[in-house]
């Protein structure tokens, strides 16, 4: 609602600026006549509604109103001519206007804006006002203080871990002083099973060995994991010098009662989800650790564990990689379209009945399990091919994208899952680690080191030989090593596992080992597979004796709680 002074306003005659491009046409009005009207205020004002409103090329905005208590005599009550309007309180509809756009942008998903006008109506204008407010809302261009807060984060986050630390080495000490006052016969009494302690024991058990599906075996050779290396080492020489506030914080600290564990566990779930995602090089899809079971506040991992996404790590002196000299190569242009016609397929086994090759994977990369016979290793194209990373024969080696959560399980430790949909076939990382000779593997398992070795069998057949090959290499992720390391296993399994060369030599006896989803796998469902699916004939345990515990000497129970469960690892 508005009012017009009631004054002779002269006719219009600004029909167009000097520009080229004209402002809005405005009609041939005439001088409005007020003299017989009435309904004026003591201002000699009289009532309008705003109706609409309009917009030219360089966004000068005019009002239509209407009169609401005169009329010409023709009828018509509306004008545009603002000269009419200049006392008019445009607050209401503006407000008006905006309650509008909102409901324009709640209601299109995208909202279709035709400026090739000059002028544009109220509608149209509008919508693109609409469309520039949710474009705004939805991507806002904030790169800049994005920055800064990553920064921010950062340096925030180092001084969270350090005050951890200091934490942990204030309960330490508070624990130590506990124990000596128990061996000096003090009477105050400190429980051994304070977080830190009980940890040790809790994740994986002792001397269970596993075998995976395809070929390899998985040998865990757990006596009791050392504690988290910011445990033990408290301030690196490296490291920059704490803040003035922090070492305030350390002075408090060391007066004040412990903080809450589910801060520090938070805190410190948080910090390593973001370190081992940007080690992992895939923002996209991160790493987070979430434990709804107890206070374990990350998994327990040997001091100076290296997260190593892809390839391995070589620390032995015995293990040697190929030299990319000896790659084989393809002249694929961008993308290889028939194995048959790719020369780095010439070694491949994966041949129909007529000797065609073929590739492992389908147009959509996914993986053809029944197309891929046990113990047959899958070319991918190398470094030294022609074609490039979209190629459909480069799958397993490409980055991951699906996000990966590591939690706390009821019975085995800490798993795997993911908070996405897995599809059938989709391959979802490779088995990282250090590469080690089989025999120093084994020798670790005899010893009773910890370990977490995965056999890389190649070609044998344990059907036929009964015995895992000694002259291989394994791959142990305990001091290095990805995601994949926390998978359990189950004897209802819903991943399992091929054997890849890419960016190495075939018959090297040094393939990746590469997970796949044997199934479409809900979101949030735990990935799991089978540590031995072609196990040796030991007997299978009875459901009582299962009820009973009675595993066979040398096996682990199984808490897998499938119900083909056998009962062990
Ligand atoms: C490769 S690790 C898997 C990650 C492990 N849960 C952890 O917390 O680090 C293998 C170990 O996990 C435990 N584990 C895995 N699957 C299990 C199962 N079905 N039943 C019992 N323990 C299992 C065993 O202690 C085994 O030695």
């Amino acid at each position: 609602m508005g009012k017009r002074k009631a004054t002779e306003a002269p006719l219009d005659s600004a029909q167009s600026t000097s520009s080229a491009i004209p402002r809005w046409k405005r009609s041939e009005s005439p001088v409005e006549s007020f003299s017989d009207a009435e309904g004026a205020d003591a201002n000699e004002c009289w009532e309008v509604d705003i109706v609409g409103e309009e917009v030219d090329y360089w966004g000068n905005v005019r009002l239509e109103a209407e009169w609401t208590t005169w009329k010409r005599k023709d009828g018509t009550n509306a004008t545009w001519k603002d000269e009419y309007l200049q006392c008019v309180d445009t607050g209401p509809w503006k407000s008006h206007q905006k309650h509008r756009r909102k409901q324009l942008a709640a209601k299109d998903r995208t909202i279709q804006v035709h400026t090739g006008l000059d002028i544009h109506n109220n509608e149209t204008r509008l919508r693109a006002m609409a469309f520039e407010e949710k474009l705004k809302a939805s991507r806002p261009c904030t790169w800049g203080s994005d920055r800064l807060k990553i920064i921010q984060q950062r340096e925030e986050d180092s001084r969270e871990e350090r005050l951890t630390e200091t934490e942990d080495s204030v309960r330490k000490l508070r624990n130590t002083k506990a124990r000596l006052r128990e061996r000096t016969g003090s009477s105050s009494f400190i429980s051994s099973s304070s977080p830190a302690v009980s940890r040790m024991g809790s994740a994986v058990s002792s001397s269970s060995r596993m075998s995976s599906e395809s070929l390899g075996h998985m040998t865990t050779f757990a006596k009791g994991f050392p504690v988290l290396s910011q445990e033990i080492a408290l301030a690196h020489p490296l490291e920059r010098p704490m803040s003035e506030k922090a070492k305030g914080k350390q002075r408090e600290l060391t007066v004040a009662p412990p903080v809450t564990p589910s801060k520090t566990s938070d805190r410190r779930r948080s910090s390593l989800g973001r370190k081992w995602t940007n080690d992992s090089g895939v923002p996209g899809a991160p790493i987070t650790f979430v434990n709804d079971e107890d206070d374990e506040e990350v998994p327990p991992l040997p001091p100076n564990f290296t997260y190593l996404e892809r390839g391995y790590k070589f620390s032995d002196p015995d293990v040697l990689w190929p030299s990319e000299d000896f790659f084989l190569s393809c002249r694929c242009k961008t993308s290889c379209n028939a194995a048959n016609n790719c020369d780095c397929q010439d070694p491949s086994e994966l041949r129909d009945s007529s000797g065609r090759r073929y590739f492992a994977y389908d147009e959509k990369g996914r993986f053809k399990a029944n197309k891929v016979p046990r113990g047959v290793e899958v070319i991918e194209c190398t470094s030294r091919c022609s074609c490039n990373l979209s190629c459909r024969n480069r799958v397993a080696q490409r980055p991951r994208d699906i996000p990966i959560e590591i939690f706390k399980t009821p019975k085995c430790g800490w798993g795997v899952r993911s908070s996405t949909f897995i599809e059938k076939g989709k391959v979802l990382g490779i088995y990282t680690g250090e590469l080690i000779p089989r025999k120093r593997a084994h020798e670790a398992s005899k010893s009773g080191e910890s370990s977490y070795c995965f056999d890389l069998d190649g070609h044998e057949d344990l059907s036929v030989t009964g015995k895992p090959c000694t002259n291989g290499y394994s791959v142990d992720s305990y001091r290095c090593g990805n995601w994949t390391r926390f998978i359990n296993h189950s004897c209802s399994s819903n991943i399992q596992i091929y054997l890849v060369v890419y960016d190495t030599v075939p018959d090297s006896g040094m393939p990746y080992a590469a997970y796949v989803a044997k199934q479409d796998i809900p979101a949030n469902e735990e990935l799991v597979f089978d540590y031995n699916p072609h196990p040796a004939p030991v007997a299978k345990l009875t459901s009582s004796s299962k009820r009973k515990g009675i595993v066979p000497r040398d096996r682990d129970p199984c808490y897998c709680d499938a119900t083909e469960c056998r009962g062990y690892l």
